[in-house]
C-alpha cells in the first residue's frame, strides 16, 4: 500500500505531459515552437522559477476546450492515484485561460467534469483553488475572481502565484479581503524564492491558511516560531525546489530540519510532468536523499489531510487510513 496523501499544492498546467501537449496541439491545430517531443523534452532544464514558466505558459496553450481540459484533469487523477493521491486540492490559472479568449465556464466545467470522473472511476476527492498572478496587476485578479463569485463558477478558494520576486504579497490584499469575505479558503505561494517577509506579508495582509512552499522561512527565527505556534500548514514540494534551484541539492533540502523544528509541513509535487514525478516521487526524494523514517513519512501525510479543506468525517477517514500504513511499516 502506497502511503495515503493529501496533494495540496498541485498546478493542473503543471501536469500536462509531453505526449499530451503534443497530442492536443495537433488536434487544436496549434503550432508550438518546438521541432518534435525530443525538442520539446530538451527544454525541461531550469536556471530558476521564471525559465520554468515561460515553458510553462508556452505550452498550456494546447488547452482550448473544455474536453481538454477534463482529459487533463482526469490524465493527472490517474497518476495521481497511482502514486497514493486520496484527495486533492487542485489549482488552475484563470487568467492563462482567459487572456486567450477562453470562457470562465468552459474552463471552470471541464476541470469539475474531470475531478468528478476521477472520484468516480478511482474515489479521489477534490476541491478547485483558481491561482491568481502575482506578475498581473491585482486588479486584474480582482475583477476576474468578482466574476467568478458573481456567475458562481463553483471554487472553493484562491491562491495567489507565478513569478515572486518584485511582487510581493502587499499587493493582492484586496484581492484576499474579497475572497474571504465571500467564504473562500485562501492560500498563497510565498517564501519559494522570495524572502521570508513575503510569507509574514501572506499570514498578515492576506490571512491566508496555508503557504504554498515557504522554504525561505528556516532564516528568521522569529517567523519560525510564529509557523509552529499557529501550526501554519507549509505545502512544500522537494523536487521543484531542486529542479528550479531554489535549493543547491535535494541533499541540501530544509524539510528534515522544518519538520524538527515542529512545522506543519506535508510534501507535494507542484508541476510533477516537469519536475520529474508525482507524489510518490516527491516521497520517495523524503525517503533516501532526505532520510526520513516511516514515522516522518506517516506524521507528513498526517499534515497533509489535517491541512486539507476536507470535511472532519472525510479527515478522520483518511487518518485511518495513514495509520494503517504506519502500523503496517
Ligand atoms: N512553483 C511555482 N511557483 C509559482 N508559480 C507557479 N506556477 C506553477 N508552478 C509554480
Ligand atoms: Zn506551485
Amino acid at each position: 500500500m502506497k502511503l495515503p496523501v493529501a496533494e495540496l499544492h498541485i498546478h493542473l498546467e503543471g501536469t500536462l505531459e509531453p505526449d499530451m501537449i503534443m497530442e492536443l496541439a495537433a488536434k487544436n491545430s496549434i503550432e508550438l515552437p518546438y521541432e518534435s517531443i525530443e525538442d520539446l523534452k530538451a527544454r525541461y532544464s531550469f536556471t530558476n522559477l521564471q525559465s520554468f514558466l515561460d515553458l510553462l505558459y508556452t505550452n498550456l496553450i494546447v488547452l482550448r476546450t473544455s474536453e481538454d481540459f477534463q482529459q487533463a484533469t482526469v490524465a493527472y487523477l490517474e497518476n495521481a492515484q497511482r502514486s497514493g493521491v486520496r484527495h486533492v486540492e487542485l489549482f488552475f490559472d484563470p487568467q492563462a485561460h482567459v487572456e486567450r479568449g477562453l470562457s470562465l465556464a468552459e474552463v471552470v466545467a471541464g476541470i469539475r467534469a474531470g475531478l468528478a470522473e476521477g472520484e468516480e472511476r478511482w474515489g479521489i476527492t477534490h476541491k478547485l483553488i483558481a491561482c491568481f498572478w502575482r506578475h498581473a496587476p491585482a486588479s486584474d485578479a480582482l475583477e476576474l475572481l468578482q466574476t467568478l463569485v458573481e456567475e458562481k463558477h463553483p471554487i472553493d478558494g484562491i491562491g495567489l502565484d507565478s513569478s515572486e520576486i518584485g511582487f510581493p504579497p502587499s499587493l493582492f490584499a484586496k484581492v484576499y479581503d474579497y475572497a474571504r469575505e465571500h467564504g473562500l479558503h485562501v492560500v498563497a505561494h510565498a517564501g519559494e524564492e522570495g524572502p521570508a517577509d513575503y510569507i509574514w506579508q501572506a499570514l498578515d495582509l492576506l490571512k491566508v491558511e496555508r503557504i504554498d512552499h515557504g522554504i525561505r522561512c528556516v532564516e528568521d527565527r522569529t517567523l519560525v516560531r510564529r509557523l509552529v505556534a499557529e501550526q501554519i500548514p507549509l505545502t512544500v514540494c522537494p523536487l521543484s525546489n531542486v529542479r528550479l534551484r531554489a535549493v543547491d541539492s535535494i541533499h541540501a533540502h530544509p524539510l528534515p530540519q522544518m519538520l524538527e523544528m515542529g512545522l506543519n509541513v506535508s510534501v507535494h509535487s507542484d508541476d510533477p510532468a516537469y519536475f520529474g514525478g508525482y507524489m510518490d516521487a516527491n516521497i520517495a526524494a523524503a525517503i533516501k536523499p532526505l532520510g526520513l523514517n516511516a514515522a516522518q513519512l506517516a506524521q507528513l501525510a498526517r499534515n497533509s489531510f489535517n491541512s486539507s479543506f476536507l470535511d472532519e468525517a472525510t479527515k478522520q477517514k483518511y487518518l485511518a487510513e495513514v495509520q494503517e500504513w504506519a502500523d503496517a511499516h
